[in-house]
């Protein structure tokens, strides 16, 4: 693991998210943060459900926006690098599994590479997981076809892939057993004591978590409302410890034991009869525990269960702060503040400043000081101490060379290239019927329709008209659902979340899509010519012919799927839009023809263009009409790549 700095693993300043709600009301998601996660930490994020902690560790990991205040990720500015930081963090979203349509070996190796790694560490790695995590049996198994719990065994894995500085969980043991639960746990204090990894933890799972967190913070309505370590936090909030009790044979407890147990603690009675429940500060246990001995008496008692207040507890005790109206809707805040702006952030409460810069003496350690000797009990700060309002320490940049960038691309290409590939695996039939039947049964249909689509020159525009329905059908629409399931499924987050350009991600789907036409348009091309014996040249200029006019289409299809949030939906826009294309533009019949409405429309589609550019092609014709035709497609490609780089939603906002 390559550190990227001595610091704190996470700094939070004065952090700001605000929403606007339906009704135009301002919703302050996180509301005046400032904290820091020292390095080799296991730092458990609570809270109950809307409170801000989602969107936080969004934050963190460069996924959304803060509209005010600074993060800083192991030295590196989140807002100003969210691509840099990504490289050093792993993330185990709370839902959607990426990647569970290929092998859980698979899974785990890919994003070792896409994380940066060798591939011989990516390997080593992944064997290594497997064995820790138990997935012996299953991981040559389609990661979607485990049960739910292995399922997450996998995503977990894959957040520990290529080691990173720092890993962010949200709700690591969600349907998990208890023995795969508490292997987790083991793993994360394994991973922060051995390794310095810092681990950010959501969870509602307080209980358990205890086990594994050297430090808290109880997030209320956006704002941090207790924060230091469980033993910290018991004291401060008073936690009590409690004794259950049990009088034999269902009796009770005398005046007189009642008073000198109360004497100590506060009695009540229990659910059942004969039982009873005192509850004292954990400083008033061993009185409590004499009185039961000498003046109740051990006859008297049938049983007895002593507890020490436990981190839920705590948590339970807290009581939260009045969330308050939301703030009427005002102009929206800018989208970011630099970190040195005058402008104050808004009042924070006493515990929330507790981790402020300064407060810890760990955070200063020396390098090489290992995480162990680090994690020292930090001390609580009893006084108010505003929020800072300097500007965090200037981070670490490492520059990167042109030949590693586009080493890193090549590898996050190939990679997702494989994923995309492996996936078309579940939907073979559809790209079978699609890519292949269909532009043969138009060949063959049509073929037959009148006596007149029997000369050469209607046999090729048929011929181009399906090869052109078969990069429609395949290329808008399976692009456009594949976005939406990918976004149904919640894996968006994931795979922004890796260090990957989201050119590379859009890239390598729109490529892999296209190597799946390649089979539609030639079968049509071969029909024409075995079916019919038509003479094709078939020139090479079809290699860019080909893509030229896949790509306009599948672009669509990404924007289609991007911007509309339901699948079904996504459906019928792209079915639809498919029988638009093909019904305005002269595919299968010369553009002479066609009523001058049709022919106006066709002159936009760049189908149409595809279609007379694939003519002149097989026919060897390359003359002007054929250079303008590619012209148009290579700017419709340039264009609508961008278009729809542009509507990918890679980060949530
Ligand atoms: N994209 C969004 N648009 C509008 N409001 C949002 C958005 N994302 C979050 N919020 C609001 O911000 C608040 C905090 O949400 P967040 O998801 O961060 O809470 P959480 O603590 O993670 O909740 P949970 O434990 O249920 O996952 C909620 O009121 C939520 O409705």
């Amino acid at each position: 693991m390559v550190k990227t700095d001595d610091g704190p693993a996470v700094e939070v300043r004065d952090l700001v998210r605000a929403y606007r709600g339906r009704g135009g009301e301002l919703i302050k998601a996180n509301d005046g943060l400032t904290f820091n996660v020292p390095r080799g930490q296991v730092f458990g994020l609570f809270g109950a459900n809307g409170a801000g902690k989602t969107t936080l560790v969004l934050q963190m990991l460069g996924l959304v926006r803060p509209t005010s205040g600074s993060i800083t990720v192991n030295g590196i500015d989140v807002v100003r690098h969210p691509e840099l930081v990504k490289s050093t963090v792993g993330f185990l979203p709370q839902r959607g599994l990426s990647m569970r349509l290929i092998e859980a070996r698979r899974a785990l190796h890919y994003t070792g590479r896409l994380r940066g790694q060798s591939e011989a560490d990516a390997r080593r790695q992944t064997d290594e997981l497997i064995e820790e995590l138990g997935l012996g049996p299953y991981a040559d198994r389609q990661v979607e076809r485990l049960s739910g719990g292995l399922m997450r065994l996998v995503n977990f894995g894959m957040t520990l892939m290529g080691r990173p500085e720092l890993i962010v969980l949200d709700e690591p043991t969600n349907e998990l057993d208890p023995h795969n639960r508490r292997l987790i746990w083991d793993i994360v204090q394994r991973r922060a004591a051995e390794d310095g990894t810092t681990i950010v933890l959501v969870t509602h799972n307080v209980l358990e978590a205890e086990k594994a967190v050297h430090r808290v913070a109880v997030m209320h309505g956006g704002r941090i409302t207790a924060m230091g370590t469980p033993g910290e936090l018991k004291e401060q909030t008073g936690a009590q410890a409690r004794l259950e009790l049990f009088v034999r044979d269902g009796g009770s407890l005398t005046e007189a034991e009642a008073a000198r147990l109360g004497r100590i603690g506060v009695v009540s009675p229990g659910d059942r009869s004969g039982s009873y429940l005192v509850t004292a500060p954990p400083d008033r246990i061993q009185p409590l525990l004499e009185v039961l001995v000498t003046d109740v008496g051990v006859t008297r008692v049938d049983d007895f269960r002593f507890a020490r207040p436990t981190l839920e507890d705590v948590y339970l005790s807290l009581k939260p702060e009045p969330v308050g109206e939301p703030e009427k809707p005002a102009e929206p805040e800018p989208a970011h503040r630099a970190p040195d702006s005058p402008e104050q952030p808004p009042p924070v409460k006493e515990l929330a400043t507790v981790g402020a810069p300064g407060a810890e003496p760990e955070e200063a350690a020396p390098t090489g000081t290992s995480p162990a000797t680090r994690r020292s009990p930090l001390p609580a700060s009893r006084t108010p101490r505003p929020a800072p309002s300097t500007a965090p320490a200037p981070t670490r940049v490492p520059r990167r060379t042109l030949g590693a960038r586009l080493a890193t691309f090549g590898t996050s290409f190939k990679y997702l290239w494989f994923e995309h590939m492996l996936i078309v695996r579940t939907s073979w039939h559809v790209h079978m019927v699609f890519g292949i039947f269909m532009p043969l049964t138009m060949v063959f249909g049509f073929s037959r329709i009148g006596s007149g689509l029997t000369d050469q020159a209607s046999l090729l525009y048929i011929a181009s008209g399906s090869g052109v329905f078969s990069i429609a059908a395949l290329g808008t629409t399976a692009i456009a659902q594949r976005i939406g399931a990918i976004k149904a499924e919640g894996s968006m987050m994931y795979y922004a979340s890796l260090p990957i350009s989201k050119v590379a991600f859009v890239t390598a789907f729109v490529a892999a899509r296209l190597l799946l036409i390649a089979p539609g348009l030639v079968t049509s091309l071969l029909a024409v010519e075995v079916l019919y014996d038509i003479e094709l040249t078939l020139s090479p200029t079809l290699l860019f012919v080909y893509p030229l006019t896949a790509l306009p289409l599948a672009a669509l299809g990404l924007v289609i799927g991007s911007l509309i949030d339901k699948i079904e939906l996504i459906s019928i826009v792209t079915y639809m839009l498919n029988f638009l294309l093909l019904l305005g533009a002269p595919l299968l019949i010369p553009m002479e023809s066609l009523p001058v409405a049709l022919r106006v429309i066709s002159y936009v589609m760049p189908t149409s263009y595809g279609a007379d550019a694939i003519r002149h092609s097989v026919t060897g014709d390359i003359d002007g009409t054929f250079a303008l035709d590619v012209a148009v497609l290579a700017v419709a490609s340039v264009a609508s790549l961008w278009i729809a780089d542009r509507a990918l939603r890679w980060r949530a906002s």
